[in-house]
């Protein structure tokens, strides 16, 4: 592994204040992720998880702390640039999919080079597009709608979007949610290989089994990360 830095959180914390109480979601937490790391994020229910991967996402703010993309300070950016830092450097597959049924296959993988800031031709797209469908062995579903396929098939053709756009880090929440054991089997042997060819992946998951399959195991025990190495030593 090369240790080009991809993602640096540095003392993050997340407070939610309502009006009956606080609560200390991430408490402190300090990791890294290199260029062609494959990282497994767990922890139990409640531990912040869902909250961590929404700050690596941009689509949330950490209370305090700094989070560094590459060399770049993302920590006070405002929304409409967090949404374009989002779309170019970061890709992410959820649980739900989350793919547009009105539109093909096709469309909903160009979807990301469609928000560019600077513009690509139709042929570039179709390159992009067509190179990424084949990556995940989707190509001859190019023109169907999501509908069409099934839940594994639908997971595919979301992280062939999740790429297109060829990101820094690919963040991926439970990819195996929806999908019975034999396609979510499929879906984790095709992100190990995506990651043996370069693919940079954080992963969160309640799932031992796929986390085991990552290079790295982290863990979230009540908003405070712990790696393999010292986890006896914090809980
Ligand atoms: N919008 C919110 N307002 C208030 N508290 C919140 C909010 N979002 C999360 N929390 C709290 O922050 C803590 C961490 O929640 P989070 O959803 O990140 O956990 P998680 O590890 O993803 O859980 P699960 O595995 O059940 O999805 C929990 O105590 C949760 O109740």
């Amino acid at each position: 592994m090369s240790h080009v830095s991809k993602i640096k959180l540095s003392n993050i914390t997340k407070k939610f204040v309502s009006s009956e109480m606080e609560t200390h979601a991430l408490q402190g937490v300090d990791f890294e992720i290199f260029s062609g790391d494959y990282v497994s994020i767990s922890g139990p229910s409640g531990c912040g998880k869902s909250t961590l991967l929404a700050i690596l996402g941009l689509l949330d703010t950490a209370t305090s702390g700094q989070y560094f993309i590459g060399e770049r300070n993302v920590s006070q950016l405002s929304v409409n640039q967090r949404a374009s830092v989002r779309n170019e450097h970061l890709g992410f597959v959820f649980q739900s999919f989350n793919l547009i049924d009105e539109l093909s296959v096709f469309d909903n993988v160009a979807l990301p080079l469609r928000y560019r800031q600077v513009p690509l031709s139709d042929a570039q797209i179709t390159q992009k597009v067509s190179a990424c469908l084949e990556k995940v062995q989707m190509s001859h579903r190019a023109n169907h709608k999501p509908n069409q396929l099934s839940g594994g098939q639908q997971q595919r053709i979301a992280i062939a979007r999740a790429l297109v756009n060829d990101p820094d880090v690919l963040l991926v929440d439970e990819p195996t949610g929806n999908l019975d054991s034999k396609n979510g089997d499929a879906v984790m042997h095709m992100l190990g290989e995506l990651n043996k060819q370069g693919t940079t992946i954080c992963m969160v998951t309640h799932d031992p089994r796929y986390a085991d399959m990552a290079k790295r195991k982290l863990y979230l025990l009540d908003g405070v990360m712990a790696d393999e190495f010292n986890l006896e030593l914090a809980v």
